[in-house]
């Protein structure tokens, strides 16, 4: 069942439009030109309950647009959304009692207090009762270890340690969805890490909806079943990433030691790709036969001393899907 739906979503920025040089760049100042800029250009999608899912694009494809317009600090200029069915602009508290939003770039914590009273705080906003904010920090510090750092003003707390308290603070209300913009941006990789543990935690535990924004397709890799692309505004892929690289490059590749060097295989389902010495690379389909016909294939050809197998670089796969 849907828990988040959108309908022809639309957003335009209006921009001023700056003249080249000085001298336009001083006739602007005076004669503004006004444009509009499109930067959600008829999102539709909907999100069932548990979902995890990437929402990805190249720089300034939209995806913070989108999300600052499903949390309601922005306004469509057209289209719908619904959060378990409400709208986030008319029912703006509703909504947000029931949703948690972290960007990374952006810390929501209070710079100036402690982070245990930057909880406290949030406890009185959003009027968490005693049980239920014991039952959250409890369970935050055992899969963030907040207990560490609730004394520690939020001035003082590394990258990653703030990460991990605006990640705590956005849960403490027990919402069903969170939108997480850009969460392990910047992080070293034990703390990425503690970051998609606590993903998969509260996702399995809680069943929380999650819409990841994120630049690091290792995020996506561990966290995601589902992936939806954005670029210029369009929503240009939605699927699994599983499907996507299908898709895109549905090879893989094997690549064997021989006890001895060969002159290249030939197999009519693979594609000789690169030798050197005694290893061989080879490229084949995975709908035209399977890695273990291949390699007993090539066996009967010449003694296999190891081999190893290489699916397509995810890294690649999104490129193409962003140039497309
Ligand atoms: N407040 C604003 N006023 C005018 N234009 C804006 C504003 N915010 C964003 N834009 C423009 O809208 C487009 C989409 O921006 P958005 O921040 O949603 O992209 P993004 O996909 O989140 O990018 P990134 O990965 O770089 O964070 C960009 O062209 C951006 O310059």
């Amino acid at each position: 069942m849907s828990i988040i739906t959108v309908d022809h979503l639309v957003k335009d920025y209006k921009i001023i439009r700056k003249e080249e040089g000085l001298k336009g760049a001083l006739k602007s100042l005076v004669h503004k030109k006004k444009e509009s800029l499109r930067a959600v250009d008829h999102v539709s999608f909907s999100i069932d309950r548990g979902e995890i899912v990437a929402y990805i694009g190249p720089n300034g494809a939209g995806k913070s647009t989108t999300v600052k317009m499903m949390s309601g600090i922005l306004t469509p200029t057209a289209g719908e959304i619904r959060i378990n069915g409400l709208s986030p602009q008319k029912n703006r508290k509703e909504v947000v009692q029931n949703l948690g939003v972290v960007f990374g770039q952006r810390s929501q914590l209070q710079w100036d207090l402690r982070l245990g009273e930057t909880f406290e705080l949030l406890k009185r906003i959003y009027r968490i009762d005693d049980r239920t904010y014991k039952g959250n920090l409890d369970i935050m510090d055992d899969i963030l270890e907040i207990g560490q750092i609730i004394d520690q003003p939020v001035r003082q707390l590394s990258l990653g340690q703030r990460m991990r308290g605006d990640l705590a603070a956005a849960m403490l209300h027990s919402p069903e969805v969170l939108f997480l913009d850009e969460p392990t941006i910047g992080l070293d990789v034990n703390a990425k890490y503690a970051i998609r543990k606590f993903i998969k935690e509260i996702n399995q535990t809680r069943k929380t909806t999650i819409i990841l924004t994120t630049h690091d397709l290792g995020d996506i890799q561990e966290l995601c079943s589902r992936l939806m692309i954005i670029n210029k505004g369009k929503l240009i892929e939605d699927g699994s990433l599983v499907e996507l690289i299908d898709r895109i490059a549905p090879y893989r590749q094997l690549i064997v030691d021989f006890y001895a060097e060969q002159a290249p295989i030939c197999h009519p389902s693979a594609q000789f790709i690169s030798g050197e010495g005694a290893r061989q690379v080879l490229r084949f389909q995975k709908t035209d036969i399977t890695a273990a016909k291949l390699i007993e294939d090539i066996s009967k050809q010449a003694k296999i001393k190891d081999f190893s197998l290489e699916e397509a670089k995810i890294d690649d796969i999104i490129k193409v899907a962003y140039d497309q």
